[in-house]
């Protein structure tokens, strides 16, 4: 469930605005993640791989939107590339959420569509929905490297991916809002290096797991190369 935000005595706008203007600042830290994150996305794209985005409500909603970005464009016309919202194959959701319940619906078809070296990115406020927890279980098993975009860290999703970028703020309205300014500038990141990757796609490096990530700190032994289609 997303948070609340302590109450802050002016009028909706006003204290809205003040949650989102606190947020803001600790975000400009994550400016060199958002690089290397759309540096290693254009060159898995360009190799053939796949970005899977999940998230519940307000976050699904955003999960499609950058979707729409990569198979259409954000700013320049390129090659269509492949991402799917999970939330968005409804006949699949239902069915899985019926059948297995709502758990499994993320992780099953993280299982079904992911391949080695694709990128699962998950979008949460509380960082505790069960079945993002479940397909991010579900990324390890398959091999495919995990982020997610959060609200506040520590929290169980943003310890089990590989790497997370956590808003900290508060209020989920506040936390939806700037995963969205991070989707955009992670798009126009990815943009950017899909050039450089599709003429010379990097090498393949080994997926690690468990690795910690504060914001600002780029880790220096984060893949950046291109994984292929089975
Ligand atoms: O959009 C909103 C609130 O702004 C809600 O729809 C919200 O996304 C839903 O309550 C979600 O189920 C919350 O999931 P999560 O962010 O905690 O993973």
């Amino acid at each position: 469930m997303a948070a609340t935000p302590p109450a802050a005595g002016g009028t909706l706008l006003e204290d809205h605005l003040a949650l989102l203007a606190a947020a803001l600042l600790p975000l400009r830290e994550s400016e060199r993640m958002l690089a290397r994150w759309g540096e290693e996305l254009a060159h898995r794209l360009a190799a053939g791989g796949r970005l899977l985005v999940a998230g519940n409500g307000g976050s699904a909603a955003e999960a499609q939107h950058l979707t729409a970005e990569l198979v259409g464009k954000l700013r320049h016309d390129r090659q269509p590339l492949s991402a799917i919202a999970l939330h968005a194959e409804t006949s699949a959701l239902t069915a899985i959420a019926n059948d297995y319940g709502y758990d499994e619906t993320f992780a099953r078809q993280v299982r079904a569509h992911g391949r080695p070296d694709d990128i699962l990115l998950l979008l949460t406020t509380s960082g505790t929905s069960t079945n993002l927890l479940t397909a991010a279980h579900a990324a390890h098993q398959t091999g495919l490297r995990c982020w997610a975009f959060t609200g506040p860290a520590p929290n169980p999703l943003a310890d089990l991916c590989h790497e997370h970028l956590a808003i900290d703020s508060p209020d989920g309205q506040v936390v939806q809002e700037l995963h969205l300014v991070a989707s955009h500038v992670l798009c126009e990141y990815m943009e950017r290096a899909l050039p450089a990757a599709l003429a010379a796609p990097a090498p393949a490096e080994p997926v690690r797991t468990g690795v910690e990530v504060v914001l600002g700190d780029p880790d220096p032994a984060a893949p950046a190369g291109p994984g292929g289609r089975a």
